[in-house]
């Protein structure tokens, strides 16, 4: 199994190349696995302290959960990938049945942080946009499709996600074999990494 992490700021367009690098390759030979699935279960937890929790800092991610399911993948076998609510801030009762592909692609702003997590990738990408673009877009896509408002956006980016993408997520660039600019649409790079992964298909 091919393993590739991709890494980036929230707003860089980590989905976004996700989707346009599996897109034209056999879906049952890659799959794509998302950091925000192994946000820590807080179910113990009332919304009101949810919405509080610093959802940029490494401590909000499950890290055991998503080595584990990725060394259960390595070896074979299928793993239930919990489903996440942005709505709730939590994990839903929802799993989702995943099987093992040729290819998996593991990507999340943190992703390049946990040294162990690090080391079973065998490609690491970050994906590069300027943080005056990645916040325009992390409001029009959160107002748009996580029910989110302006105040809420902007009130979290001061507080949490601008601070900790320089303590934790910016270091992580060094760690990355491809650095991607995404500042536009980058075919180019897309193309390079699809190519990577057809010649592991073929
Ligand atoms: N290169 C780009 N140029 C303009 N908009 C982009 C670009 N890449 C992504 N977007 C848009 O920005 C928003 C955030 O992208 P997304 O892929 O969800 O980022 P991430 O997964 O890194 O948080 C989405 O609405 C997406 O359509
Ligand atoms: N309940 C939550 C959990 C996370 N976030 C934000 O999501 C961002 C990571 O996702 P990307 O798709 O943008 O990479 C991260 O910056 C968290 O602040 C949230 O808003 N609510």
């Amino acid at each position: 199994m091919l393993i590739i992490g991709i890494g980036g700021g929230t707003g860089c367009g980590k989905t976004t190349v996700v989707r346009q690098i599996i897109n034209q390759l056999p879906p049952e030979e890659v799959g794509v696995i998302s950091q925000d699935s192994y946000y820590k279960d807080t179910s113990h937890m009332a919304y009101d302290e949810r919405v509080k929790i610093n959802f940029d800092h490494p401590r909000a991610i499950d890290f055991d959960l998503l080595i584990s399911h990725l060394k259960d993948l390595r070896g074979g076998n299928t793993i239930d990938q919990p489903v996440y609510s942005f709505v709730e801030h939590n994990r839903t009762k929802d799993t989702q049945l995943t099987h093992p592909r040729k290819v998996m692609i593991v990507e999340g702003i943190l992703i390049l942080t946990n040294p162990d997590l690090r080391d079973m990738f065998d490609i690491k990408i970050f994906v590069h946009a300027d943080s005056d673009e990645r916040l325009i877009r992390r409001v029009k896509r959160d107002i748009a499709e996580r029910g989110r408002d302006i105040d809420e956006v902007l009130d979290r980016y001061q507080s949490t996600l601008k601070p900790m993408h320089q303590q934790f997520i910016e270091p992580t660039k060094e760690f990355a074999d491809i650095i991607i600019p995404n500042n536009k649409y980058n075919t180019v790079a897309v193309d390079i990494v699809r190519t990577i992964i057809n010649e592991r298909l073929s």
